[in-house]
């Protein structure tokens, strides 16, 4: 049984990676919709997640996108993740220098109906499959973007291993519909990475 703390409205469960944590919220449903809590300090402070968070960022995507791997290299950010709309596989891989668990990955679907938050430490690399005709991520950061600093991986490197799941009506992973940005094309394999 992995591990679990809940504070306040928050459930917070530990992966198999140490620092990776699943957060799930209660929401407040009522005839008119609902209403939840998406972060409150004291409570992530007691679930384990002391974190400044000083950037917020949201994007949306179709079907197929696959953005990641990415990470900044000088200047990590730990990321608090979320859907809003759709839903997502979103993954992490272990890139922590002496890690245990160097090179592992963690991955958890995201969707707007679980409601359910990722955080990712810094030192991983992070990316996410859209497996919905649209996703809205959502997602703080402790620290800000910054332009030329950006790290990545490559996606599909077998060294790493990710196995992503099918998208919605498809019967298997299709990799011949996964829609990646120019950068994201080129990224190297883990082997290449000074780790750092
Ligand atoms: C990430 C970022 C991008 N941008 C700009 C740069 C660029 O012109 C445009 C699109 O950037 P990208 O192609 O890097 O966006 P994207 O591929 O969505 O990058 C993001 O991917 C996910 C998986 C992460 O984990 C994030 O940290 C970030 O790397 O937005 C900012 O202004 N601020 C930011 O914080």
């Amino acid at each position: 049984m992995a591990e679990q703390i809940t504070s306040g409205n928050f459930t917070f469960t530990k992966a198999a990676i140490e620092g990776v944590v699943v957060v799930d919220v209660k929401s407040y449903g009522d005839e008119r919709g609902y209403f939840m809590e998406t972060y409150k300090r004291e409570n992530f402070v007691a679930g384990g997640i002391d974190c400044e968070f000083v950037q917020d960022n949201q994007s949306a995507s179709s079907k197929g996108v696959l953005r990641g791997l990415h990470f900044q290299i000088e200047h990590p950010q730990s990321k608090l993740v979320r859907v809003v709309e759709g839903a997502v596989f979103d993954v992490a891989v272990d890139l922590r220098e002496g890690s245990p668990t160097f090179g592992q990955w963690e991955g958890v679907v995201l969707s707007a109906e679980n409601r359910r938050q990722l955080f990712i430490p810094r030192g991983f690399a992070h990316g996410f499959l859209v497996l919905s005709d649209r996703a809205v991520f959502c997602y703080k950061c402790d620290d800000v973007y910054h332009p030329g600093d950006e790290g990545g991986l490559m996606w599909n490197d077998p060294a790493i291993g990710v196995v992503w799941p099918a998208m919605e009506g498809d019967e298997a992973f299709d990799e011949t519909k996964i829609i990646l940005s120019d950068k994201d094309r080129v990224h190297p394999p883990l082997a290449s990475l000074r780790r750092a």
